[in-house]
This record gives C-alpha cells, structure tokens and sequence, in this order.
C-alpha cells in the first residue's frame, strides 16, 4: 500500500452566490501520477490551489505527510510571472531562494538544459515564447528537487515535439521517487501518463480510477470517448 502524501476532504470554494467546487476529496499517494481532468472551468486550478493554500476554501481540511510540506512541494500554475529584468537563469536562482536552496551554477544549467532552455538561460524570462516561459515554469517548480509537483496544463500551447520533451520529463520524474499531479485537455496525453485520474465536472468528481479502468467500467475504447459521453452525455 503507498504512503498518502496528501488527503484533501470535502472542499468547497464559492465565488459569490456560485459554488465552483462542491465538496472535493482527493488524495495524491507516493510516486504515482495523477492526472485531474474536466471541462473549461470545472475547477480543477481551484482545486489545486486550495490543495495548495493559495487559495482559502470555504469548508474543507488538507492535509500532508508533513508539517514542512511547503519545501517538497513544486508548483506550475497556469501563468507565472517572472521577475522583469532577470534572466532564465536568474529568475531560476530567485526562486531557489525562496526555497532556501543554494543553487549552483551547474545544477542550474543542468535543470534548465533538461527543461529544453539550455539555449536561452541567458534571455530575459519575459521576453521568452510562451512555451518558454511554460518551461521556465516548470523548472522553477523543479528547482528545489520536490517529492510532489503539481503542473497545471503543462502541454498547453507547446509544439509537439516539445510536449513529448516534458513527457518524458514527467515520467523522469517519477522515475526518481516523485509524486506528479497534472491537469490537461490532452486525452491521449493523459492516457499515456498517468496511473490514475480524477475527472471533476461541475465542481464534483464525477470518475476515479486509471484510464483502462474507467474505459472497461463505462464500455469505451478511449478516454476521450468517456470524457465526452460523461461530461455531455455522448455524441449522437
Ligand atoms: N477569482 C475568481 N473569481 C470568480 N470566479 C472565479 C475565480 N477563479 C475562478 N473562478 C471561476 O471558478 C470556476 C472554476 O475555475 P477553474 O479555473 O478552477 O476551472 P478549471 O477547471 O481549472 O478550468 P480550465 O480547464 O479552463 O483551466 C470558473 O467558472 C471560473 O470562472
């Protein structure tokens, strides 16, 4: 049985009179990956964030394997802002910092040359493309070598080939003991990936278990297929 790295119960967030998560338990155990999947606003990125303490919920507990959780954890939100005026490599540094980790020269470029920035550390971080900065992102959240990282819509607006870079990033990951937890639109993606998966709708879970799992429990080929017949009902 792994060890439970984080038990999040019955959390609620409201926007006004709206209620976008309504009542959420999640679990993320040791060195698995686990993909949160659902439509445009469903509340996955809320969830995280409450997961994560960026954002209050309104009812609810979480709670990790320990008090310290901050400084193993790893973080990419969808948009990160870096520090104007620093570059890759120097935005890298601030945030190792925070973190209270001293980084290396080496270390440095090793981790950004391993998230494909190894030809622009030396760039500003907010003049990089998009994709660029969604890979500076990702180091920063890197950096200080967390147990769990949480990568929210890492693959999005990357070109192929870099999407298959950060694959093989994650599984890296988990090959060397960590925890992944990732949101995307990208079924196939997902399949591949992850050992389970969480499809929220509506602010509710509405299926749990690995991608073959939910296929064989719901009679659908793909992901994808389940997806659409859970979250519209099916195509005609
Ligand atoms: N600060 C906020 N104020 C008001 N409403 C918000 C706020 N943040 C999020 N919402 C709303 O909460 C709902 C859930 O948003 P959330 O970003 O969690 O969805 P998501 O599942 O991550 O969507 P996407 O796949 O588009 O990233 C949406 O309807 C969104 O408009």
């Amino acid at each position: 049985m792994s060890t439970t790295l984080l038990k999040a119960q019955g959390l609620v967030k409201h926007y006004g009179s709206r209620t976008v998560v309504k009542g959420i338990s999640m679990s993320v155990f040791e060195n698995e990956i686990l993909a949160i999947i659902g439509p445009n606003g469903a509340g996955k990125s809320t969830m995280i964030e409450m997961v994560l303490g960026l954002k209050k919920q309104d009812a609810g507990e979480v709670n990790y394997w320990n008090k310290e959780f901050r400084k193993s954890v790893g973080v990419q939100l969808q948009s990160t802002p870096f520090f104007p005026g620093l570059t890759a490599f120097e935005n890298l540094q601030l945030f190792a910092a925070f973190y209270k980790k001293k980084l290396s020269k080496q270390e440095g470029i090793e981790l950004l040359t391993l998230c494909g920035l190894g030809d622009v550390m030396k760039t500003e971080g907010s003049k990089l493309s998009g994709g660029q900065q969604k890979r500076l992102a990702i180091a920063v959240a890197l950096v200080h070598n967390p147990k769990v990282v949480f990568l929210d819509e890492p693959t999005a607006a990357l070109d192929p080939v870099s999407r298959r870079e950060i694959h093989q990033l994650v599984k890296n990951l988990h090959n060397r003991g960590a925890s992944v937890v990732f949101t995307s639109h990208d079924m196939e993606e997902v399949s591949k990936l992850s050992h389970r998966v969480m499809m929220i709708d509506q602010g509710t879970i509405i299926a749990e278990g690995s991608a073959i799992e939910l296929c064989e429990l719901h009679n659908v080929k793909t992901l994808e297929e389940l997806y659409i017949k859970l979250t519209i009902g099916g195509l005609e």
